[in-house]
């Protein structure tokens, strides 16, 4: 992006990225995000990303409202991603003339291109709490059953957009970090389960535990709302047979969820012009077995 600048005026912009750096400048300053890191960039702010080499993640946009830290609840004062990580650009400017310097915008979703003969990134100052922010995912506090049974997703939010309707989400950023698993009696992997929320699920390095095979890192799935998943047949397979003493879990992988109380809609360039969807996906489960036995009894109560 020489010369060149964008800004959203729809909406915010949460930035995922899964390979390669990226050196963004924003109106605010400057900001270094490397894969395990996330970047917001609010509605309206100029910024101008310059890569090298091969660069690919993912991006969430939301309307609306804006992302914030989920409410703690019972947690208390302190836990998951804490206040004191995330980091915002000190003030930096240019004062660069530049002929045809490109100013590009996404307005109720089209794009428009301006000209001007100067960098936007002339700002020498600010103040105020409407700032683009960083942070490092490596410093989420991971909270999660330590007795038994399986908890929600919804206990790693790093990030939430909250809807008008109280404990709903427009979307949340969710992680699967690296962590100690401890659950006794319990199918330690994600239950199977349908729900009324769309997960777009992607990968920034390693494996996800409930799909070693085939989920590549720069990939993703999507299970929409109502739509059944779970593990696939490796792993129902392995977690059923393991003895369940105290295993760290996901070290060397960070999975993540975007996930929403709306619908998404896959456009053409995803669902053919890519050609990168997996027809077979639906086969990760063709393997698993009926095991209900109506006469089993547990060995421990
Ligand atoms: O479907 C998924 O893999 C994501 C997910 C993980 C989990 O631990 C519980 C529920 C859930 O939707
Ligand atoms: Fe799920």
């Amino acid at each position: 992006m020489k010369d060149k600048c964008f800004y959203n005026a729809d909406g915010d912009f949460l930035i995922v990225p899964q390979q390669g750096v990226l050196d963004i400048t924003t109106e605010f300053g400057k900001m270094r995000v490397e894969p395990n890191e996330i970047c917001v960039i609010q509605q309206g702010m100029r910024f101008s990303v310059s890569v090298s080499g091969s660069t690919r993640g993912y991006i969430l946009e939301v309307f609306a409202a804006h992302f914030q830290l989920p409410y703690l609840g019972p947690i208390g004062a302190n836990g998951l991603a804490n206040p004191r990580d995330f980091l915002c650009p000190v003030a930096w400017y240019e004062d660069k003339d530049v002929k045809g310097y490109q100013v590009v915008s996404k307005f109720q979703g089209h794009l428009f291109q301006a000209e001007q003969n100067h960098s936007p990134f002339d700002v020498v100052g600010w103040h105020g709490s409407y700032v683009p922010y960083k942070y490092n995912l490596a410093l989420f506090m991971v909270v999660n059953a330590v007795q038994f049974d399986h908890c929600d997703p919804s206990i790693f939010t790093v990030l939430t957009c909250p809807s008008n309707r109280p404990g709903t989400a427009i979307a949340d950023f969710v992680i699967f970090p690296p962590r100690w698993s401890v659950q006794e009696n319990t199918f330690r992997p994600p239950y199977y389960h349908r729900n009324c929320m769309s997960e777009f699920m992607g990968l920034i390095f390693g494996n996800y535990e409930a799909k070693k095979e085939g989920f590549q890192p720069g990939g993703a799935t999507l299970h929409s709302v109502m739509t059944p998943h779970g593990p696939d047949t490796q792993c129902f397979e392995e977690a059923t047979n393991a003895t369940l003493c105290p295993t760290r879990v996901a070290d060397g992988t960070q999975a993540f969820m975007f996930e929403s109380s709306l619908s998404l809609a896959v456009t053409k360039w995803g669902e053919e012009t890519c050609q990168k969807l997996d027809k077979n996906y639906y086969k990760c489960w063709q393997g698993l077995k009926k095991h209900f036995n109506p006469k089993w009894q547990p060995d421990v109560l």
